[in-house]
């Protein structure tokens, strides 16, 4: 009987997956490709074949209480049904906190479970909803296979200044130091630079994750050099709810000034501050474009998240001591062109030079003249974990 293998990608406003034929493949054959978004919100499902075409769809207008629980619920029966009698033969998981340990994908064990739980308050939205679906599959199917990919692994490529704080050694090497995130999706980023053009390969690159979680990545010969996550995934660019960099005696400041208690400094940062917290509308940039003409709280939000990319982006640069391309990616790089516009002007300083045609027409290369270019390259997460799923099995197979 022929064999599937899942992916499981919990981002924080999503729960993505796809489902790939388990048949040795160098370049794994993709069977559904699908997605919830919206959970907490207004919960929507949809997942297409590998054709493109829409093969399932679902609604839950306005059911707050649909969340990620019900998500996985409705998946397990969705793939149960459609499953065309092909057996799962393994799980794939992204993790987004590997912690120092965890430098390549690993085949998931009860001990490994529990030791990647305790790196859960580095990535409070994203660890525990990916550790939750990993303990519920090894309970229904108990001697399945689970492999855990981590975001974080695709950095420790950066040299040992890049990853550190300025704290004393002692606490370095404890693990307080920066590990970067959306490593998954730089990595399959890597994987297109080839195809798009083959001198990003050997060049200084910059890649804008910019999705829900946002990050920028400076790549020197498709390696990862710098990032702007750090510690936790609270760093760096202003998010759909996430402050991004903040001053940490804002903290502080919080807690001694306004009362809040170290979790509810937390859970203020995390989920009330970004693109959420500057509009006072939504974390959505969909939802704040189609606004911004009139109201002013959704114009500040995208200009912020627009100037601290420009700043953020400097910063890369200086670390690659000059730049080649800008790689656009994720669920606002790769589908909103008035960002990437915006992006673009504002760091026409670096030598871009937009084509709006171009941009508005979603074509790969969006720049023209002789300076640096910027493309954009559709991120697949999924892609990654299922190849170092692949890596990890069969060296198990082979012990
Ligand atoms: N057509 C679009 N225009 C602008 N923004 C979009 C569009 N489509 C998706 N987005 C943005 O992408 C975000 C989701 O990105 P995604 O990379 O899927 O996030 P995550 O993996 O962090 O959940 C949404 O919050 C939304 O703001
Ligand atoms: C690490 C992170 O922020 O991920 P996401 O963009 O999926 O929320
Ligand atoms: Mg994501």
């Amino acid at each position: 009987m022929a064999k599937v293998q899942l992916v499981l990608n919990a981002g924080s406003s999503s729960l993505k997956f796809q489902v790939f034929l388990d048949d040795g493949a160098d370049v794994p054959n993709r069977i559904y490709r699908g997605l919830f978004e919206g959970l907490g919100t207004d919960p929507h499902f949809k997942v297409k074949d590998h054709d493109g075409a829409t093969v399932g769809e679902q609604r839950w207008a306005g059911q707050t209480a649909f969340g990620f629980e019900e998500a996985l619920a409705y998946l397990s029966d969705w793939l149960g049904a459609h499953r065309g009698g092909h057996q799962l033969a393994a799980v794939g998981h992204r993790v987004v906190h590997g912690g120092p340990h965890y430098t390549h994908a690993v085949e998931l064990t009860p001990a490994i479970i529990n030791e990647l739980d305790t790196l859960s308050p580095l990535a409070p939205l994203h660890q525990p909803k990916s550790l939750e679906p990993i303990r519920i599959i090894a309970r229904r199917v108990p001697g399945l296979p689970q492999v855990a990919a981590f975001d974080t692994a695709f950095h420790r490529t950066q040299p040992e200044l890049a990853q550190m704080f300025a704290i004393p050694q002692s606490m370095t090497d404890a693990g307080v130091k920066r590990y970067g995130f959306h490593g998954l999706s730089y990595a399959y980023l890597a994987t297109q630079f080839p195809k798009v053009d083959p001198r990003l390969t050997k060049g200084r690159v910059v890649a804008a994750h910019l999705g829900n979680g946002a990050s920028l990545c400076a790549y020197d010969a498709s390696r990862s050099i710098a990032t702007t996550m750090g510690f936790s995934a609270l760093d760096g660019l202003v998010m759909g709810t996430r402050s991004g960099s903040i001053d940490p005696g804002v903290v502080f400041y919080l807690q001694r000034e306004m009362g809040m208690s170290a979790e509810e400094a937390e859970h203020f940062l995390y989920t009330k501050c970004g693109l959420i917290g500057v509009s006072g509308l939504s974390n959505d940039m969909r939802v704040l474009r189609e606004r911004c003409e009139t109201d002013a709280g959704a114009r500040r939000a995208i200009d912020l998240f627009v100037y601290r990319i420009n700043r953020e982006f400097g910063s890369l640069v200086a670390a690659l001591r000059g730049i080649d391309a800008l790689v656009f990616t994720a669920g606002i790089g790769e589908n909103d062109a008035e960002t990437r516009a915006e992006v673009l002007r504002a760091a026409a300083w670096a030598g871009f030079e937009l084509d709006p045609e171009a941009n508005r027409a979603g074509a790969t290369r969006i720049t023209r003249g002789t300076g640096p270019q910027a493309y954009v390259i559709p991120t697949d997460e999924e892609w990654t974990i299922v190849r170092e799923m692949r890596q990890v099995l069969s060296h198990t197979a082979v012990a």
